[in-house]
């Protein structure tokens, strides 16, 4: 390999005969007086005889023609490989065309590539095409992971990327951006896992219901398991919103969240809301005083005067009056807003519980996966996070002053579809803590790993926070400015965006000072969502089968005339509810699937086993 061309620098042209470059590969140039330059390939190409050099240049101008037919290529007959590179550090002056270019040993690059051992960062994947450097890559490097390339399941043969997670210190929170079906989920198991490794304490929004860990991936040899590292709680059923513990300010946002509240509702809650209310208190007082303006402060007066109601009723009444001397003016549209936005949280099981499994998960340094609808998510997230924090935050400033404080740990917070949760240009009611995060949580050792498949939407202020980005294929091209301008990606990279394969990825962190590209590795388990939705119903309708094939057996050979007779004992067991014109299309069917034989003689249509 030799570099041909003129030459800046920055950037290199490199030729070989045999060798075919590939892109990202990384090369040392021998030049003594310049420290043995290093740079990584940008863009790629060959000449053969088929397409000879001067029928379409590509990336080779004349000079680097010349240069070739210098040192004795024949231009137009031999097979010419050639890479631009691109160095990793700007040369003094340029290069020396000619010089000859060979692939580094490892310790000469090293530095560049991993900053932290295996066991105290999270390893996600591969550098790629970094496999030339496996013969001098040291055993503690080697052997860590699996790789998926095109079909086919490797073990690891380059360089591990290993993300330094203790330099979020310094360089807090990441992004991860891809469209969908680019590896993006499956980049962010694969971080959980590590992070289940390190057992920091995380708290993932899953809004797919697809971060469970319980199940391993298949063709895996030797994949881990995580059974102790993490719950998966649900909204509404394990965990909820305590009630009695919100701040009118807290109701406020919360009731938002079911549904946008207008000035004359927000003036109701914070109205009729008082300290400690329980959510029946609250709701009861809403209800109440829905009623007793429908009847009007007159019918109210009348009832009461009227006598000949029992004590229930009264009571019932005079809470009507009192509420109506209390709160009579509030419009009667609002509270019934504010009933109907009450209602549909207490419908979605959002006060059913508390956040102490969440809380008790935290504490033991475990992943807690809380699961829900968006929208429910979204208001949970903002109460649940907003807590957290808050205990953190205090027990660190007791800290600094020297008080004592119940102990809380650092976190993760996680979430996949940000965009929701904090979105660019207007209000939502987990954005304002997720931004003090952004811009204070390093302080206190809170942390933010963001997903989105639309990073255009996301808050800004909180993107340019995220030190780190991971950026899978991402094709629309607003989403590829917004990453070019978030990113050091280069104009190249960009164009390379919407070409990703999935699962490669482009990782642009403060912590490792340039972009590198790198393959994520196999994740050891699987995601609930792995199964393709085909033969899901392939797999229901064999099961299906079957169970009517077991209800059929003792009644085989079966006439079709004895269905009726049957129709009982066969639905039973079968645990069917059909008639008999449905019995007959299903044996029909059976039939046709060759699982029975039809036999139709003079006197009936007879199905038996095969
Ligand atoms: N690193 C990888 N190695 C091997 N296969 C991968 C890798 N990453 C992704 N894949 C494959 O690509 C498919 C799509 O990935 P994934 O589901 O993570 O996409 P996504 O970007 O999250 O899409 P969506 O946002 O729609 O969920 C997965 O089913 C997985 O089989």
């Amino acid at each position: 390999m030799q570099i041909v061309g003129v030459t800046t620098q920055h950037e290199v042209y490199i030729a070989s005969k045999v060798h075919k470059f590939r892109m990202n590969e990384m090369l040392v140039i021998e030049d003594e007086s310049l420290y043995q330059p290093k740079g990584e390939v940008v863009e790629t190409f060959s000449y053969n005889r088929y397409i000879p050099m001067g029928f379409d240049k590509g990336i080779a101008d004349d000079q680097v023609l010349k240069t070739l037919e210098q040192i004795g290529y024949d231009i137009g007959a031999d097979d010419i490989h050639l890479a631009k590179v691109r160095l990793f550090e700007e040369a003094v002056q340029p290069i020396q065309t000619g010089a000859t270019v060979r692939h580094p040993h490892f310790n000469e690059i090293s530095s560049l590539l991993v900053k932290t051992t295996p066991a105290e960062g999270l390893v996600l994947g591969e550098v790629k095409s970094t496999d030339f450097i496996e013969p001098t890559l040291p055993e503690s490097l080697k052997e860590l992971m699996h790789v998926q390339d095109h079909d086919e399941i490797r073990p690891q043969k380059g360089i591990p990327f290993i993300f330094d997670i203790r330099a979020m210190q310094q360089y807090p929170h990441i992004g991860v951006f891809g469209g969908s079906g680019s590896g993006k989920s499956f980049g962010l198991r694969v971080m959980l896992e590590e992070i289940m490794k390190l057992q920091i304490p995380s708290l993932v929004f899953d809004p797919h219901f697809e971060m469970n860990f319980a199940s391993q991936a298949d063709d895996l040899p030797s994949a881990k398991t995580y059974t102790d590292r993490y719950s998966v709680v649900q909204i509404g059923k394990e965990v909820g919103v305590d009630f009695s513990a919100l701040s009118t300010r807290d109701v406020e946002r919360l009731l938002s969240a079911a549904g946008s509240l207008t000035e004359s509702m927000i003036n109701v809650i914070q109205t009729v809301h008082k300290r400690k209310d329980s959510y029946q208190s609250f709701s009861d007082r809403i209800a109440n005083l829905a009623e007793a303006i429908e009847l009007g402060k007159q019918k109210v007066e009348a009832m009461l005067h009227d006598g000949g109601m029992t004590r229930d009723e009264i009571n019932r009444f005079s809470t009507f009056r009192k509420l109506l001397d209390q709160y009579g003016s509030l419009p009667l549209a609002s509270i019934k807003g504010i009933q109907w936005r009450v209602n549909r949280l207490h419908q979605a099981g959002l006060f059913q519980q508390n956040i102490r499994a969440i809380e008790q998960g935290i504490q033991a340094g475990k992943l807690v996966v809380i699961q829900g609808a968006v929208w429910l998510l979204q208001v949970f997230s903002s109460y649940v996070i907003g807590a957290l924090y808050g205990k953190r935050r205090s027990f660190r400033d007791a800290k600094l002053q020297q008080k004592q404080g119940d102990f809380f740990p650092p976190f993760i917070v996680v979430t996949d579809e940000a965009h929701n949760f904090a979105p660019k240009g207007f209000d939502a009611p987990a954005k304002s803590v997720l931004k003090e995060i952004a811009q204070e949580g390093r302080k206190y050792g809170v942390f933010l790993i963001f997903a989105t498949q639309r990073p255009t939407l996301l808050d800004e202020t909180i993107t340019a926070q995220l030190n780190s980005k991971f950026v899978f294929r991402t094709v629309r091209g607003t989403d590829i400015q917004t990453i070019k301008e978030e990113t050091d990606l280069t104009h190249d990279e960009g164009k390379r965006l919407p070409y990703l394969r999935s699962g490669d990825v482009f990782v642009s962190s403060a912590i490792m000072g340039r972009t590198m590209a790198v393959r994520i590795r196999l994740a050891h388990s699987a995601s609930p969502h792995a199964l393709n939705p085909f033969d899901e119903l392939k797999k229901m309708k064999e099961q299906d089968s079957e169970q009517v094939l077991r209800a059929l057996d003792a009644y085989l050979p079966l006439a079709e005339m004895s269905i009726m007779n049957q129709l009982t004992n066969l639905n039973k067991e079968a645990q069917k509810n059909w008639d008999v014109a449905e019995w007959k299309q299903e044996l029909e069917r059976l039939s046709e699937d060759g699982l029975l034989k039809k036999q139709k003689t003079p006197f009936a249509t007879l199905y038996t086993r095969p």
